[in-house]
């Protein structure tokens, strides 16, 4: 797929998450792989998932926003982490998910990676030159911090990908609700890149080896959304190669528009205690 989005002309190719191994929390351990650090050179990494993006990177000439994989920290924890990848192969950003996706919807759907995984503590950007500038990382659950958006917008990023798995759910309720939220909150473009949808494998027959893990179905419906809060492609449940160009001068238009990063009263928004 990286190598037909590169044949197409993209420059820039984004992954979704948890791309190399099952969406649950204890197969991470089993999946995850060291990451290296912004600036090493990736091609030559022992960890078989990094190598394999990090050379296509260098061989098409592009930037690969990573998607996600589990990392395996150096300070043996796991983490649920994005490698960009620069032309050469180069780690350009590294992002390990900031918000843990632990949630109970009563009768439908829990889930909590911190269980196994542990949290990032910071924010992400990088250059990915050209027309892009600067570029703003968040992951899945990610997304429904409108603050980090914010944040990563303040520091001028004018793209903001989310490598993202939402659920059978959550999918239908919130995927795209809050791409185009967080679009038009942050006036930059959106991309919410999701697994394709598979369902269920159907049970083990009697006597046969169970299951080795929880099956998590994704919504899919990978997106890409405008500053505006447009939809200018949206893929279905299956697998999907979405290409397009980014016409990024639309971020400056909109932003002239409606200045509302100028126009922000930090000055009442700091919850106080009541009859404070
Ligand atoms: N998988 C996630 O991190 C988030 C998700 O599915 C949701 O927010 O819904």
């Amino acid at each position: 797929m990286v190598r037909k989005a590169a044949a197409g002309g993209a420059r820039l190719v984004v992954l979704p998450e948890v791309w190399n191994g099952p969406y649950a929390t204890a197969a991470f351990g089993e999946y995850a792989e060291p990451c290296p650090s912004v600036g090493e050179d990736a091609t030559c990494s022992a960890s078989p998932s990094v190598c394999a993006l990090a050379r296509l990177a260098a061989e098409l000439s592009l930037v690969i926003v990573g998607g996600s994989i589990a990392e395996l920290g150096g300070d043996d924890k796991l983490y649920n982490t994005c490698l960009v990848y620069d032309a050469k192969g180069l780690v350009a950003a590294k992002h390990r998910k900031v918000h843990l996706f632990d949630i109970d919807v009563p009768g439908k759907i829990t889930f909590r990676e911190s269980d196994t995984l542990s949290p990032g503590g910071a924010l992400t950007t990088f250059d990915a030159g050209g027309a892009f500038g600067l570029v703003g990382v968040g992951i899945c659950y990610d997304v429904r911090f409108p603050e980090l958006a914010l944040l990563m917008a303040a520091r001028g990023a004018r793209l903001l990908v989310y490598p993202g798995a939402f659920n059978m759910v959550t999918g239908p309720a919130h995927w795209e609700l809050l791409m185009r939220a967080r679009a038009v909150d942050s006036q930059a473009f959106v991309i919410g890149a999701s697994p394709a949808r598979t369902d269920a494998p159907p049970a083990a027959p009697p006597g046969g080896a169970a299951r080795k893990y929880p099956h998590y179905t994704a919504w899919g419906h990978s997106i890409v959304v405008s500053p505006w809060g447009e939809v200018l492609a949206h893929a279905a449940e299956g697998e999907a190669l979405l290409l397009l160009d980014l016409e990024m001068s639309r971020v400056e238009e909109v932003r002239a528009s409606l200045p509302t990063s100028k126009q922000k009263r930090p000055d009442i928004y700091t919850v106080k205690p009541a009859g404070g």
